[in-house]
């Protein structure tokens, strides 16, 4: 039996037509989200995730502005430019786009976006509030997971969940948000040994490692639902999943598709960042008007 594709086309674009009407409402009553956009360097990849966000913006009714940099400037004009983003009232969401020129330091960058600012969810005050369950930005990639997940009717309490990769933006943070929903979590990484033993246990694998194709039918149990969230590009310049597709498709009972479903989702929970941020702004200047 061939698993079910996900049709991450349908359920992007059908959240996206309900942040959009969220978003008239709001401008109607006189605040237009904002979003900022910092690129700096030439990273093709990073181009093409700007764009597409800007374009997304466009779409929904967003505000948006892209700051592109050259890779050689200097980490201090970066924290300005930050600075004066966090003061512009027009912005609502701030991210600076990853991976950073090395010369700059990730931590200090991210750290200077104000933390109600942070669109990403990137800055460690508001990934402690997430740890424990506070209000705040959802984390982009695991919070679009979640979305898919829900989506598609997967009950998720109760379940084994199997994470691959343990990175900061998507691994540890999807772990956390799985917890969330009390699924049964375990995180695998390039240290863990004999990882097919453990990833067959899961009924929901979700794969973010960074490595084309590196999941295998071996990997996964039969009927569990996969996830896909490595966008790698091949040399023949496709885009390539971090699951096998063609491999694990009659194992699973469910899969997402790459390009087309995760990538795209990651961006639709970017909007719904920056619209909650611009309610509660709004929220804030109401009362103050009182
Ligand atoms: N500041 C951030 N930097 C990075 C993040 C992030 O969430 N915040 N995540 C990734 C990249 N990323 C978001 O920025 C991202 C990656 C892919 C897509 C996407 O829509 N992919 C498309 C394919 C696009 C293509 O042609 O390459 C798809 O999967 O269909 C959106 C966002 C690292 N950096």
């Amino acid at each position: 039996m061939s698993a079910q594709v996900i049709n991450g086309k349908e359920i992007v674009s059908a959240y996206r037509t309900q942040i959009k009407e969220e978003v008239a409402i709001l401008t109607q009553q006189g605040v237009q989200p904002g979003l900022a956009v910092v690129l700096v360097g030439e990273d093709p990849a990073s181009q093409v995730y700007v764009r597409n966000k800007a374009k997304a913006c466009e779409e929904a009714g967003i505000y948006s502005e892209v700051h592109t940099l050259e890779a050689a400037t200097e980490e201090s004009d970066v924290l300005q430019l930050i600075e004066q983003l966090n003061q512009n009232p027009k912005i609502h969401g701030i991210l600076v786009q990853s991976p950073l020129p090395k010369h700059i330091s990730e931590e200090k960058i991210v750290e200077a976006i104000a933390v109600h600012k942070d669109a990403d969810c990137f800055h460690p005050v508001n990934v402690g509030n997430l740890m424990i369950g506070k209000e705040g930005p959802a984390p982009c990639t695991p919070a679009g997971v979640i979305d898919i997940l829900k989506k598609i009717g997967v009950e998720i309490a109760g379940k084994h969940a199997v994470v691959i990769g343990r990175s900061n933006i998507v691994g540890k943070p999807m772990a956390i948000l799985l917890l969330r929903e009390n699924a049964t979590v375990t995180v695998c990484h390039s240290r863990t040994a004999n990882m097919a033993d453990i990833t067959r246990q899961a009924d929901i694998l979700i794969a973010a490692v960074g490595k084309p194709k590196m999941v295998k039918r071996e990997h996964v149990k039969p009927g569990a639902i996969v996830v896909d969230v490595g966008i790698n590009r091949l040399d023949t310049g496709k885009l390539a999943g971090d699951v096998d597709f063609d491999d694990v498709l009659d194992v699973a009972s469910y899969i997402t598709p790459v390009p087309g479903c995760v990538g795209p989702m990651t961006i639709t929970v970017l909007l719904r960042n920056t619209l909650e941020a611009a309610k509660r702004a709004a929220a804030l200047q109401s009362a103050a008007n009182r």
